[in-house]
């Protein structure tokens, strides 16, 4: 099996969780294309949902599936987010990130009664660090935040992408920074966030209520904290 196969086994197993009535939150990534994928099949066959998107790509997937699409103002909580990861520890916090996409994600997943998680196996790491983690920046005196990045011993790259310098939807760039090994998420996630021009930084920590994890035999394994 593939890495697509696995991916779109673990996202069809967490779409299971979704029931009528349940507003739902809508990752973003490969990963999470599978599962807005089938979501969008089980609109068509009859189940009612509302649902807001983590990125204009998969809001606009959302549209084309004929999703229920609400604004965020509409909503006070979502019942379940599926959303997939870069990294994910042996305590189930996360790296993410990878598609840009980690501010609006980790405002869903903060909003989340359960922010369902969905890899393939490979994701699964004993320590997060080995990706390198996406910090969301504010063009605004970028060079100055960057030089404050650097004071925590990296050395930030600013994404680019088509060569051309990467965009988040919020409009704010990406530096991604190699931590090595990350033994605290916490506190570190608490000292990029202390940055005046950083605006978030792409490690969920303590927001996972499930993973789904598919392995490279296709078996599935649900994790917990
Ligand atoms: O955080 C994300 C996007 O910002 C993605 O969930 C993460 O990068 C995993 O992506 P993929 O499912 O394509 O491997």
């Amino acid at each position: 099996m593939n890495a697509d196969d696995l991916k779109r086994i673990a996202a069809e197993r967490a779409v299971e969780w979704i029931e009528d009535g349940m507003t739902v939150g809508l990752g973003t990534g490969s990963t999470a294309y599978w599962a807005i994928r089938r979501i969008g099949e089980r609109v068509k066959e009859g189940l009612s949902i509302r649902a807001a998107a983590s990125s204009v790509r998969s809001e606009r997937l959302a549209e084309e599936l004929g999703i229920p699409l609400v604004p965020l103002e509409a909503i006070g909580r979502f019942d379940v987010t599926i959303d997939g990861a870069d990294e994910v520890d042996d305590r189930l916090n996360l790296i993410k990130g990878g598609g840009g996409a980690l501010l609006r994600e980790k405002v869903l997943a903060d909003a989340s009664d359960r922010f369902i998680v969905i890899v393939d196996g490979t994701k699964l790491v004993g320590t997060l660090g080995a990706f390198p983690l996406p910090v969301e920046i504010v063009p605004f005196g970028a060079n100055l935040t960057l030089n404050r990045l650097k004071e925590l011993g990296v050395d930030p790259i600013v994404r680019e992408s088509g060569g051309e310098r990467y965009v988040t939807d919020n409009g704010n760039w990406i530096a991604d920074c190699r931590f090595g090994t990350i033994d605290d998420p916490k506190s570190l996630t608490v000292r990029l966030n202390q940055i005046p021009g950083v605006v978030d930084n792409g490690l969920f920590v303590g927001m996972t209520w499930a993973v789904v994890a598919a392995g490279s035999d296709g078996g599935v394994k649900v994790l917990k904290p």
